[in-house]
């Protein structure tokens, strides 16, 4: 598979509602989209799953209620997926990518970061976003067995060193000092050194 090498990879987890999705876009918003782009592995996930289904693949991706109905059988077809191939997702999610900032909005197993770790040695960053329960309550979460205490929503509780850990509680103003330090990496990792070479995806 052929696809362009980034130079940098932030790659980004967090419990439900924490706002993955929204510091993310801020992130992209900042940097512009011919510098980076978001890549989510759920993509790929929800795409197939719509079609096998006949469901709405644009209301899968969304924030609202209508993914929550699906949420664990949407897990347990993907797990069934990486079981057979633990890359699975991960190939298809950077099959377009051409910027040289990518950032994966949505690992939640260590099986993921060990893909892109072995794939992009130099290049991965991890970020965690975190937020309150009562944040989270607000946004619309509520708690699901089977689902928020399983791999899906805690596969990276522990074991990763994260390179930041960002508040998602305050305001926007909040929010942008805890992002100094990574704009001023890919900004830097985007400028004049940012190479647009061809690599191949083994696996
Ligand atoms: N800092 C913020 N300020 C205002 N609204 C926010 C903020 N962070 C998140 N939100 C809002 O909270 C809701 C959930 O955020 P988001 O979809 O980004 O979370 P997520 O972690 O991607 O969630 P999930 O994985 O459950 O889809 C969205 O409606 C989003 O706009
Ligand atoms: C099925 C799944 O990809 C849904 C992710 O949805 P979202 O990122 O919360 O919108 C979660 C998983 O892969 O375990």
């Amino acid at each position: 598979m052929s696809t362009t090498k980034p130079e940098l990879i932030l790659i980004f987890s967090g419990k439900r509602k924490s706002g993955k999705d929204y510091v993310t876009d801020r992130i992209q918003e900042r940097l512009g989209a011919n510098v980076c782009c978001i890549l989510r592995l759920s993509g790929p996930l929800k795409e197939q799953y719509a079609k096998d289904h006949g469901l709405d693949y644009s209301e899968l991706l969304g924030a609202g209620q209508y993914k929550e109905k699906y949420r664990a059988d949407m897990i347990r077809w993907g797990e069934r997926k990486r079981e057979e191939d633990h890359g699975f997702f991960c190939r298809l999610a950077i099959r377009q990518a051409k910027q040289p900032v990518w950032i994966i909005s949505d690992a939640r197993r260590l099986s993921d970061l060990q893909w892109f770790w072995r794939e992009f040695p130099q290049q991965c960053r991890c970020v965690r976003v975190e937020a309150s329960e009562q944040t989270r309550l607000q946004r619309g979460w509520m708690f699901s067995p089977g689902i928020d205490d399983a791999e899906s929503e805690c596969g990276l509780d522990q074991g990763v060193q994260f390179d930041w850990i960002i508040n998602n509680d305050g305001d926007a103003g909040l929010l942008e000092e805890q992002l100094k330090e990574l704009f001023v990496l890919a900004e830097d990792k985007s400028g004049d050194n940012a190479g647009q070479r061809t690599l191949t995806i083994s696996g």
